[in-house]
């Protein structure tokens, strides 16, 4: 397996002068996180560009975190997008592939990987926005939740036929897991419990419900829903262009992107001592909580992943999954 072995500076922008970016990658190469930083704006954009579906390995896991601390150690970045390159899923959740018949060392590891990106993503001092563009399903959701701020796309015409025969694409956006025969750990049950409030979430998460941008938004879910369809005469926002790397360039006047853009700005311009604290006042007790009882959850998530019978739930899912995605 890979392990994550460089967070390394790639290029310094002499165009707005402070600008550069990095890419945190795995032992074969591929940059499973690029970031982005631009040090007039106080923002930064971390890409996630783990194909095909971004899902949450523990290389990925590690790379998102390394990528993170590297923002936040920039006193002068106070906010950041987390997007994905992948236009039709955010994050697809776990890498399934972690938790099928999984090596016994590897899979605390694992689920510490996701621990900390909880810890890391959902106690940044750094404001964080996310560009949801497409799906985010389970960990994925989680994902989002521990984000300050969501944006979804509210789905598009895609471009598969024409006239009549136009697709209509839809994300959606959940704790889908009961659906896969798991369940939610308990602080990832919560953070939707805190997020959009109790007996939304309760029957949210009992039935495992995958939410489309419009129901997302009027039950809390996301802050905000944005259309992806790239105007004629889009505006170009000065400073956007500049943050997406290379990968995403075509993002630039994606009005969705631009949303984010200016919600990043707008946190990079708050106080930045008193945005922490008023963070920490709803976020502390929760983080507290997980530290406390981290271990425990690990032996319970190790010990029910790998039950007879979860096991063969899972193997059936992949299976499922992988003919789908054969037959298209
Ligand atoms: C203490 C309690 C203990 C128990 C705790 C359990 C842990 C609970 C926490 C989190 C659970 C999870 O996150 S489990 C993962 C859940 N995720 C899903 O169910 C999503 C599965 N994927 C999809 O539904 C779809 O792929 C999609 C809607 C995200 C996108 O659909 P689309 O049609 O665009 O793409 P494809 O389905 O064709 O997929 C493309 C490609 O990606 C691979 N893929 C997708 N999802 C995953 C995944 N989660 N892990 C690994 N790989 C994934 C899929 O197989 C295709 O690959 P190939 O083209 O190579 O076949």
């Amino acid at each position: 397996m890979n392990t994550v072995i460089r967070s390394q500076l790639l290029r310094f922008s002499v165009g707005r002068g402070q600008q550069f970016r990095f890419s945190t990658a795995a032992a074969n190469g591929n940059d499973l996180v690029i970031g982005t930083v631009d040090e007039t704006l106080g923002i930064a954009m971390l890409t996630m560009n783990r194909p095909p579906a971004n899902s949450l390995s523990l290389e990925m896991n590690e790379a998102i975190c390394t990528s993170l601390k590297t923002m936040e150690s920039n006193p002068k970045i106070q906010s950041v997008i987390l997007s994905s390159s992948n236009p039709k899923i955010f994050s697809a959740g776990l890498d399934v592939s972690e938790l099928v018949s999984p090596h016994p060392d590897r899979l605390p590891k694992f689920w510490n990987s996701l621990q900390q990106l909880y810890l890391d993503l959902y106690g940044s001092r750094l404001a964080v926005v996310a560009a949801i563009q497409g799906h985010a399903p389970a960990a994925g959701c989680f994902l989002a939740m521990a984000c300050d701020y969501r944006i979804m796309s509210s789905g598009d015409i895609g471009g598969e036929g024409g006239g009549d025969m136009k697709k209509r694409f839809v994300p959606t956006i959940g704790l889908n897991e009961t659906q896969l025969g798991i369940a939610a750990p308990p602080w990832m049950g919560q953070l939707l419990v805190r997020t959009i409030g109790f007996r939304q979430a309760e029957l949210a998460l009992a039935m495992g419900t995958l939410f489309p941008p419009d129901r997302a938004l009027s039950i809390g879910l996301v802050d905000a829903i944005e259309s992806e369809q790239h105007g004629a005469e889009s505006t170009i926002i000065e400073g956007l262009s500049e943050l997406l790397p290379s990968i995403s360039k075509d993002q630039a006047s994606n009005p969705l992107m631009q949303k984010a853009f200016k919600q990043a700005t707008t946190f990079a311009k708050i106080p930045p001592h008193a945005r922490v604290a008023s963070k920490l006042v709803t976020r502390q007790s929760h983080i507290h909580d997980m530290i406390a009882t981290r271990d425990e959850d690990t032996a319970h998530f190790c010990g029910f992943v790998t039950q007879e019978a979860v096991q063969k739930n899972l193997i059936a899912y992949v299976e499922a999954m992988k003919s789908k995605s054969k037959k298209k």
